[in-house]
């Protein structure tokens, strides 16, 4: 194997605090987030749950400027991001979501290098294309491949790699293995949650997934109507203290580990 960059280039990277103060956003009449306030510590894996229309993608796009709130704010390690230039912000926050959208015409290490390519015209050197698919545990000769000559799971793989091409500390993920089958997304579920503790990265996760959420997460919003009417560990959800949003959908994964153990218990012994 060829040697390759030390990624990240800061071994001791960290994840920041996020803060949300009071954030709102309507949409017309639709109340999208309601007044949420919350901190998030350094280094912290939060998955945000909760039915849909609740509110999650957009209380995790303003943390990008995606979205732009109507009253409060959201803070990186105590800075307003409204006083942080767009594009650096956005630079400097991974973000991941469903069908991760790689741009067919260009190759892996292309789409990898894409960040590289518009804040300094220069491709992303080999090294770091070969290290980051290392990171992603891809082949490194997928590099010249097009996302057309790509597995649903291997483009997501390479879009967890364009995310981290940055060097961001926080990972912003929005269903970002929700089109993929199961396997493959418990895969990919586990190797990026070992991803987030070996880079320091705080990462903000949605899922409809809670058992996803419950393996994966050191703390998990229950959103409903625009608010976190739960903010626990997986632990304290399972033990069915957080309130009757956060139960139904902890019901969801027991119901069926209980069904298939019954089942398993119906099998004739040997
Ligand atoms: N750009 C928009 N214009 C109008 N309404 C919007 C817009 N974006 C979101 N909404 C509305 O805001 C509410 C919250 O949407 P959001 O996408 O944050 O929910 P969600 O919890 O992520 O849903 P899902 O799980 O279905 O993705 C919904 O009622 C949605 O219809």
């Amino acid at each position: 194997m060829a040697p390759t960059a030390p990624f990240p280039s800061t071994l001791c990277a960290h994840g920041p605090a996020v803060a949300f103060e009071g954030v709102s956003k309507h949409y017309g009449s639709v109340v999208a987030i309601d007044a949420v306030s919350a901190t998030i510590l350094p280094g912290t894996f939060v998955a945000i749950v909760g039915s849909s229309g609740s509110g999650k993608s957009t209380l995790v796009k303003a943390v990008n400027r995606l979205v732009e709130p109507d009253a409060g704010s959201v803070r990186i390690d105590g800075q307003d991001v409204l006083e942080r230039e767009q594009h650096e912000l956005r630079r400097s926050i991974g973000y991941v979501f469903q069908n991760i959208g790689l741009f067919p015409h260009m190759n892996v290490a292309q789409n990898i290098g894409i960040g590289s390519r518009i804040a300094s015209r220069k491709p992303l050197p080999d090294d770091q294309v070969a290290a980051l698919l290392d990171l992603v545990d891809l082949p490194r000769d997928f590099a010249t491949r097009l996302p057309e000559q790509l597995s649903g799971g291997q483009q997501q793989r390479v879009g967890v790699a364009r995310a981290l091409a940055g060097e961001p500390g926080l990972m912003l993920m929005d269903e970002p293995f929700g089109a993929l089958d199961p396997v493959t997304r418990e895969a990919l579920g586990e190797q990026y949650r070992a991803l987030h503790e070996r880079l320091g990265l705080t990462t903000i996760m949605v899922t409809h997934d809670m058992a996803e959420a419950l393996l994966f997460a050191d703390r998990i919003w229950v959103m409903a109507s625009g608010r976190i009417v739960a903010d626990a560990s997986p632990a304290e959800m399972i033990a069915g203290q957080c309130g009757p949003e956060a139960e139904a959908l902890v019901a969801v994964p027991r119901l069926q580990a209980d069904r298939i153990t019954a089942m398993r218990n119906m099998q004739p012994q040997p």
